[in-house]
Parts: C-alpha cells; sequence; structure tokens
C-alpha cells in the first residue's frame, strides 16, 4: 500500500531532490511523482536525472491531482506559493513543506489555508552546505531529526502520514511547536552559520597580506569550523529575517559567553578557560554518541 498515490514536490532542490531520490530508490512508497519549479534550468535537471514522473513549470496544474504536496522552497516562499496552489489542490489532500523556520511561516500561510487540507509542516534537520538538485542524495535523511509543527486542528490521520513519510525516508520523528522549534533551532542551526558567515567575513577583512596566508594556512580547524559558510544566500537570508527574535536573542547570550570568555583570557583565569573547554568538548562529544555529528 503506497503512502500516497500522487505525491507532488515544488522546488526539487538539495531537500526536494534528495527526497525524491529516496522516493525513486524505495519503489512502492508512492504512486506518481509530480514536479514544479519556477526555474526551467532546475526542471531540465529534473528530466535528465529521471526524478519525476510529471515535470513542469506550471504549479497550479501539478498539485491538481496530488495527495500530498511538499513545498521544499525559500522560507521566504513558503506562504506566497502555498497562496497560489492551495486554490487548485484536491479536497482531502495534504499541505506539508521543509522550510527552517516556522512561526512567521504559520501566520503568512494560514490565512490562505482552506478546512478540507491539512497543513502539515515537517523540517527535517539534515542538510548540507550544497544546493541544487544535483546536490541531494537518497540517505540525506537517515537518522537524522524530522521536526513536524502541525497546527492544532490538523487531523491526527494526516499528522500520522506525514510522520511516516519521514520514517520512510529514514528519519527519526519529534513533534513540537513552532514557537518551541524556532527557539531550538535558532541555537543549533541558526546562529552557527550566523557565526560562519561572519567569522569568513572577518578573515577576509584583515590586511592585504594576512588575507593571503589565512587562506593559505586555513588548515582543519577554520575549514571544519566554516563548511556552513558555503551555503546559499537566499536561504539563509530567508531563515534570518524569519526567525530574528529567537536568533537575536541566542545570539545575545553568546555574546555574553564569548565576552565572559575574553574576560577570562584577559585576566589569566585559567581555570575559567579550561572549564569553558572541557564543557564544550563533553558537549560536542555527547553529539556523536546522539549519532547527531
Ligand atoms: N539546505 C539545508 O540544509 C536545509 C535543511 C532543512 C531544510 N531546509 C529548507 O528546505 C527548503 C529548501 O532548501 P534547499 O537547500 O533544498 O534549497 P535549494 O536552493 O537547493 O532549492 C530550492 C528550490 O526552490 C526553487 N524556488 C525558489 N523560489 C521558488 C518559487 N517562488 N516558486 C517555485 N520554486 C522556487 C528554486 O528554483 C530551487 O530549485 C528551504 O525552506 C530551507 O530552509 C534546508
Ligand atoms: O549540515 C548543513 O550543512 C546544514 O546546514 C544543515 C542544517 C543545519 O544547520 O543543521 C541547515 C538548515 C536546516 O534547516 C537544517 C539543517
Amino acid at each position: 500500500m503506497p503512502l500516497f498515490g500522487t505525491f507532488c514536490v515544488i522546488g526539487p532542490g538539495l531537500i526536494g531532490s534528495s527526497v525524491l531520490r529516496r522516493l525513486r530508490a524505495h519503489p512502492g512508497l508512492v504512486d506518481r511523482l509530480v514536479v514544479a519549479d519556477r526555474d526551467p534550468a532546475v526542471l531540465e535537471r529534473i528530466r535528465d536525472l529521471d526524478l519525476g514522473d510529471i515535470v513542469t513549470e506550471d504549479m497550479q496544474k501539478a498539485v491538481e491531482d496530488a495527495d500530498c504536496v511538499m513545498l521544499c522552497v525559500p522560507v521566504g516562499a513558503i506562504a506566497p506559493v502555498a497562496a497560489a496552489i492551495l486554490p487548485h489542490m484536491k479536497p482531502g489532500a495534504i499541505l506539508t513543506d521543509v522550510g527552517s523556520t516556522r512561526r512567521s511561516v504559520v501566520e503568512a500561510l494560514t490565512p490562505h489555508l482552506r478546512d478540507d487540507i491539512a497543513y502539515v509542516p515537517a523540517h527535517p534537520m539534515a542538510g548540507t552546505e550544497h544546493s541544487g538538485p544535483d546536490a541531494g542524495f537518497a540517505t540525506l535523511f537517515e537518522d537524522r531529526w524530522c521536526l513536524l509543527t502541525p497546527s492544532g486542528d490538523a487531523p491526527q490521520a494526516s499528522i500520522d502520514r506525514i510522520a511516516n513519510f519521514w520514517r520512510a525516508m529514514g528519519a527519526r520523528i519529534r513533534i513540537m511547536d513552532p514557537d518551541h522549534h524556532d527557539t531550538i533551532c535558532a541555537m543549533v542551526s541558526h546562529l552557527p552559520h550566523l557565526i560562519a558567515f561572519t567569522i569568513c567575513g572577518t578573515a577576509d577583512t584583515l590586511a592585504e597580506d594576512m588575507r593571503a596566508e589565512v587562506l593559505d594556512f586555513a588548515a582543519s580547524g577554520f575549514r571544519d569550523f566554516t563548511r556552513i559558510a558555503a551555503s546559499d544566500p537566499t536561504m539563509w537570508r530567508d531563515i534570518f529575517l524569519n526567525n530574528s527574535d529567537a536568533l537575536l536573542s541566542v545570539l545575545d547570550r553568546f555574546s555574553q559567553d564569548a565576552a565572559a570568555m575574553a574576560e577570562a583570557i584577559r585576566k589569566g583565569d585559567e581555570k575559567t578557560i579550561v572549564e569553558t573547554i572541557s564543557r564544550g568538548r563533553r558537549i560536542r562529544r555527547s553529539l556523536i554518541e546522539n549519532r547527531q555529528a
């Protein structure tokens, strides 16, 4: 029994094409794949990669027969795309998205919702610094968390179907409230990206001769730390602007902690320095035990 008859992905970039690859690798999870994007070059790649049964630029047509529509577009595009397709979706279908932020997306999208369409957003905590249809891979979600933030009135049966879908992607499921989601993601995902983008800028604004050396000698420390700074500007602009309160709040806490470490170094306070490093090391090691690193 397939999870869905017709399954539609809008925005088959890194995340969307990884979902499509997984569905192709496990035939029987869905009967038919419909793929839409506004970029003809993306659709051309999807055709070359044979990741869709129907591949079209016409989003309204794409959703007409879909039992589930998954929006994999940047956060700022989710509500406008949802508003454009919702009147064309069939009664009883499920709308989901994979956006990295929740509260502002839900607020912008809710006025467009219909009583006969369940909206069950699900954010896979998995990705890479690469984007586009060539960046995806079928195992991306294996053993990763997928955070579901269904609205209070979403039917339990629809929540279960989306949870089962992500289990079939290989993910582990957690259901949470949108604000809680945004606070957690600000800490574990949005702040690290902000710091990585910024530290590359800091290195780049060093004096000319130093800058060349920074690039020459950026050994594994700088390189590991800044991998995520290679990520897509549109995606991250949208995330920062759509989760600004939670992000600014954790940035403030981080700045206080960095200032405390600076003060310990200034005063030669070995105890605080060692405690801070040991705590960080313990936490990093526990990530590996938790299979998230
Ligand atoms: N990259 C990650 O690590 C990651 C992880 C989890 C969730 N997400 C979320 O998943 C979503 C997609 O991220 P991605 O990394 O796959 O992005 P991507 O850039 O690889 O793909 C996005 C696709 O959306 C299309 N698109 C953009 N605006 C559109 C519009 N208005 N209408 C139709 N198509 C449009 C683009 O042409 C592109 O094909 C984002 O909301 C992002 O926040 C990303
Ligand atoms: O591993 C990466 O490159 C990612 O950026 C993945 C990552 C993250 O920060 O963990 C990025 C954004 C998401 O919404 C979820 C996952």
